[in-house]
């Protein structure tokens, strides 16, 4: 294994990752961000959620995926994304931004509102294909993220777990976090037995993460 490639665990042709790659490649456009649960666009396509702690790196992995360094906000200031935000890809999905959670700095009734959100939006979707379920790759799964696998696993909602920022370590740690994550999540009725290592900044595990999602959806170009 290469220091810049790690080993996927997903298995795609090359037709389907070169399909996703022009799909992600076309118009992405922000949708709307909502705060309510009223304000939710109408569930007439199929979407694509990504969750996780904030600072995780959600709004990187979005603009990754779709080559954009400004689709989804990236920033340095933890909490910033705390509406549920939906951007359109080529009028084929929607890619869903879940508030973060994790955030120390907010008060406790703005934290509860958005988790409310959050799993009312999981719980009642039904336009819902997969969650993503964002962890560092450098921290592993931490008890503020094994709350939000109970809800999902309560929600029923499929979710598969994305470890970030990956060429913040090694490649032999990549292997190990990546075992001991699927591990963790083995007995976990929801869960998608594989784990995406992913970097955002270096461009790996993005490839696949597209093809899945292009798979998931069933979107076609
Ligand atoms: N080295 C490295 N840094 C990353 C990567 N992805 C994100 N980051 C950095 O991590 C920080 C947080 O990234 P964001 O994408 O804003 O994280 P977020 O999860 O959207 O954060 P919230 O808006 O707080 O929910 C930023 O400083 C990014 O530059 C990555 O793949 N590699």
């Amino acid at each position: 294994m290469t220091d810049s490639a790690p080993a996927s665990p997903f298995d795609f042709t090359e037709e389907e990752i070169e399909a996703a790659r022009v799909l992600f490649q076309r118009q992405a456009t922000f949708v709307m961000g909502a705060a309510k649960l009223e304000q939710l666009p109408e569930p007439d396509l199929p979407e694509i959620a990504f969750a996780g702690r904030s600072n995780v790196g959600k709004s990187s992995l979005i603009n990754g995926l779709v080559g954009m360094n400004k689709l989804a906000r990236a920033s340095n200031e933890p909490g910033r994304t705390r509406e549920v935000n939906f951007f359109d890809l080529d009028g084929k999905m929607r890619l869903v931004d879940l508030p973060g959670y994790g955030w120390a700095k907010a008060s406790k009734t703005t934290v509860k509102k958005f988790q409310d959100l959050g799993r009312d939006y999981l719980r009642g979707r039904v336009t819902l294909k997969r969650v993503y379920l964002l962890i560092d790759s450098r921290h592993g799964l931490k008890s503020v993220d094994t709350e939000a696998l109970d809800a999902l696993d309560l929600a029923a909602v499929s979710y598969q777990i994305v470890l970030t920022k990956a060429d913040k370590i090694k490649a032999h740690e990549r292997v190990s976090v990546a075992e001991k994550t699927l591990k963790a999540i083995s007995k976990r009725p929801a869960a998608f037995p594989a784990v995406a290592v992913t970097s955002s900044e270096k461009g790996f595990g993005l490839p696949e993460l597209r093809a899945e999602i292009m798979r998931t959806t069933g979107a076609e170009l």
